[in-house]
């Protein structure tokens, strides 16, 4: 059986009476990384500072390690945060700022600096550790918040966008560096973001959040291929995913004939086909990024825009006449309310 990492039971949390999270359960297992991906406002953080105890829930527990913190101090709750500012102190230096979470356990200073060195050779900050965070670039800062927080061997550990202030190289870099370390340490871990590549390549299980609602809970792959409502189906993929009402002007290759009213069918933009057969578009616009090039096609004379993914080498041209189809097998049918219909 899997050990519990992490569990919220029901919580709720708000802000004076405006509720943010409603009855939230999640279970995190031992050493997992869990993501949680949402668009600002879901919640995200609120949901980091109720478990580290940085806020008080209104209903429900939490229970880290299967002990039940809820009325715990957030010192008590061996819980490590590293926030998307960093949360440095400006005037110490980097070993001051990583040795700091363990002075104040009273740990003797010279065990607390060979702790504090071996934190951040782990995570490659070693030689900068006579440095105040005013002489450190934004990803060595990034190392010195991480080492902070590894350095207090925590249970938990709480990343509220840590790679969001990283230019987009260095953010591809720290992702997979942050990836090898959550496999060296195995710590359970709780990572927030709004990016969903980043997302997608970093969890072992994703936690979609919508209005402080868990939206779908599964693995990137299972995210990816079987989204549970329209909204998980658009958030992520990314030109978003094309929607249209399931008795539309775009009737996919092998569809039922019978296709209920109101419910929509989605198709990703790389799962449209253009050739000789299919429902006739117009090219609108073609964006070409490298390789591949997003085509924005209007269906059937005055109908929607769908867009598509195709090699940009094969790309069609603004104003061209084109057809589209899909295939069946590509399509993901969901119903009135915006829930998946599953076996269509
Ligand atoms: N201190 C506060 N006082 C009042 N409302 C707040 C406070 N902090 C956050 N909120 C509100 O709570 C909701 C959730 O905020 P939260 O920061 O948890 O979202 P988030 O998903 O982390 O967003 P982002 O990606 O923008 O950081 C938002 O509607 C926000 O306006």
């Amino acid at each position: 059986m899997t050990r519990s990492g992490l569990k919220l039971s029901g919580v709720s949390a708000a802000y004076r009476d405006t509720p943010v999270l409603h009855h939230l359960d999640l279970e995190v297992n031992q050493g997992e990384l869990l993501v949680v991906l949402g668009p600002s406002g879901a919640g995200k953080s609120t949901l980091l500072r109720v478990v580290a105890g940085l806020q008080a829930a209104t209903t429900g527990r939490v229970l880290i390690g299967g002990r039940d913190v809820t009325a715990l101090r957030p010192g008590r709750r061996n819980v490590s945060m590293v926030f998307q500012s960093y949360a440095l102190f400006p005037h110490l230096t980097a070993l001051d700022n990583i040795t700091f979470g363990l002075e104040v356990r009273d740990m003797p200073r010279k065990a607390a600096r060979e702790r504090a060195a071996a934190a951040a050779a782990t995570v490659g900050c070693a030689h900068l550790l006579d440095r105040r965070p005013g002489q450190l670039s934004g990803g060595e800062r990034q190392r010195v918040a991480l080492a902070r927080a590894l350095v207090r061997e925590p249970d938990l550990f709480l990343l509220d966008e840590p790679l969001s202030n990283l230019d987009l190289e260095l953010r591809t870099e720290t992702r997979g560096e942050l990836k090898a370390l959550h496999a060296r340490l195995g710590v359970t871990t709780v990572h927030v973001t709004h990016d969903q590549t980043e997302a997608l390549v970093l969890a072992d299980r994703l936690a979609v959040l919508r209005d402080g609602r868990l939206e779908q809970l599964g693995t990137p792959d299972e995210i990816w291929r079987t989204p549970a409502t329209v909204f998980v189906a658009r958030f992520v993929g990314s030109p978003a995913m094309n929607l249209l009402p399931a008795d539309g002007p775009l009737t996919p290759d092998g569809a039922p004939a019978a296709r209920p009213p109101g419910h929509r069918i989605g198709f990703r933009p790389e799962a449209v086909r253009l050739g000789d057969v299919g429902t006739p578009a117009a090219v609108e616009r073609v964006d070409v990024v490298g390789e591949d090039a997003y085509a924005y096609l209007r269906l059937a004379g005055d109908g929607p825009v769908i867009t598509a993914r195709v090699p940009s080498a094969s790309r069609p041209f603004p104003g061209e006449p084109v057809r589209a189809a899909v295939r069946w097998a590509d399509v993901h049918v969901f119903d009135g309310d915006g829930r998946r219909v599953t076996g269509a």
